[in-house]
C-alpha cells in the first residue's frame, strides 16, 4: 500500500507534550542550504515510496532551503518542518569537514514528539527495500549501524594511524598501552530513535558544555547515546566505503539502505 503521503504546508516545530495518540511513526531527514541535497531528499522520499513504506518522511530543513526546493518536496510527498539551526559552542575544532557545523542541527529531530518513533536517514541515503519493520524494534534503545574508521576523514584519529577498525577489530588488535578499545561506533546517517522533549532539552544543554570534535553531531550522538546504543546490521545503512574497506562483512545483494557518503577520490 503506498504511503499516505499527502503534500502539506510547512508546520513551524512546536513545544508539543508528547500527544496521548496511536503510536505514530515517520522517516526524517535533515535538509540545509540551497545546494543539490534536495535531490537526494527526492530520491529518499521516492525509494521509500517504491519501496512501499507505509510512513511518511519529514524533512527537517533549515531556513535556508529555497521555495522552489520546498514545492518539489511538498509535491513529491513530503513533510516540511522548518527548524532553526544548533550551532556548537565556538571553537577551534577542526571538523573532519568544515560543513560538519550544520549537521548539529539534526538534533531539532527529538523535538517532534508527536511521532513515539522515528528513524533518521541522511540526505545521501538510498532505500531500496522496506524497513519499516525497524520501528518495531524495542523501544529504549539508539539502534544504528556501526560505521569504519578506514577512510581518510579518519587519518587524524588513533585508530587510523594505527590501522584498527571496529569492523575487523582482530586484523589490527588495539594496544592496551592505548587504554580501553574504543566503544562501538555508528554512523549517524541512519537511526532509529524515538522523540521525547526531555532528551531534546538534554541534548541542547548537553550540546553546549560538549567541546566538539572532528564528526560534529555524530560523534556527540555516540557520546550522548553510548549506554543505549544497539547495533543493527550494515544492510540498514550500507556505507559504500565498506564494500571496499570491509567487503567481507557486506552483502551487497541483501543491503536495504545505501549511503553515498564516501569521499569521490576514495572511489576513483
Ligand atoms: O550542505 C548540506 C550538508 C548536509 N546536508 C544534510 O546533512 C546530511 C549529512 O551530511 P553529509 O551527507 O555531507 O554527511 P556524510 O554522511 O556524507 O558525511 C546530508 O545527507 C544532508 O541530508 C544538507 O542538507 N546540506
Ligand atoms: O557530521 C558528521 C557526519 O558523519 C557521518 O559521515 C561520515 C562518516 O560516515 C565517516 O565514517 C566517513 O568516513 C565519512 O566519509 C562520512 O562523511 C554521517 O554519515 C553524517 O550523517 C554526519 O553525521
Amino acid at each position: 500500500m503506498a504511503p499516505d503521503i499527502t503534500p502539506t504546508t510547512i508546520t513551524k516545530t512546536t513545544s508539543l507534550s508528547k500527544a496521548p495518540s496511536l503510536p505514530k511513526r515517520a522517516y526524517v531527514t535533515f535538509l540545509a542550504g540551497d545546494g543539490d541535497y534536495w535531490k537526494g531528499v527526492v530520491g529518499l522520499v521516492k525509494g521509500l515510496r517504491k519501496a512501499k513504506s507505509k510512513y511518511p518522511l519529514l524533512v527537517a530543513m533549515l531556513p535556508d532551503v529555497p521555495e522552489e526546493h520546498r514545492k518539489i518536496l511538498i509535491e513529491q510527498g513530503c513533510i516540511l518542518r522548518e527548524i532553526e539551526p544548533v550551532y556548537p559552542p565556538e571553537n577551534q575544532t577542526q571538523f573532519a569537514m568544515a560543513y560538519y557545523v550544520i549537521n548539529y542541527s539534526k538534533l531539532r529531530i527529538w523535538e517532534f514528539v508527536e511521532y513515539s518513533k522515528m528513524i533518521y536517514l541522511d540526505g545521501d541515503i538510498q532505500v531500496f527495500d522496506n524497513i519499516d519493520h525497524l520501528f518495531d524494534l524495542p523501544d529504549g534503545y539508539f539502534y544504528a549501524v556501526m560505521d569504519c574508521f578506514c577512510e581518510k576523514t579518519w587519518s587524524h584519529t588513533p585508530q587510523f594511524k594505527i590501522g584498527y577498525c571496529q569492523q575487523c577489530p582482530d586484523k589490527v588488535k588495539w594496544p592496551a598501552e592505548l587504554g580501553p578499545k574504543p566503544a562501538l561506533y555508528f554512523n549517524a546517517g541512519m537511526f532509529v530513535f524515538e522523540p521525547s522533549l526531555s532528551t531534546y532539552h538534554d541534548l541542547l544543554e548537553t550540546v553546549q558544555i560538549t567541546t566538539p570534535t572532528s564528526f560534529a553531531e555524530q560523534d556527540f550522538l555516540n557520546m550522548y547515546f553510548r549506554d543505549i546504543y544497539r547495533p543493527i546490521p550494515p544492510i540498514y545503512n550500507l556505507v559504500v566505503a565498506m564494500l571496499w574497506r570491509h567487503p567481507e562483512n557486506v552483502e551487497a545483494d541483501k543491503a536495504k539502505v545505501v549511503h553515498y557518503c564516501a569521499a569521490v577520490s576514495t572511489i576513483l
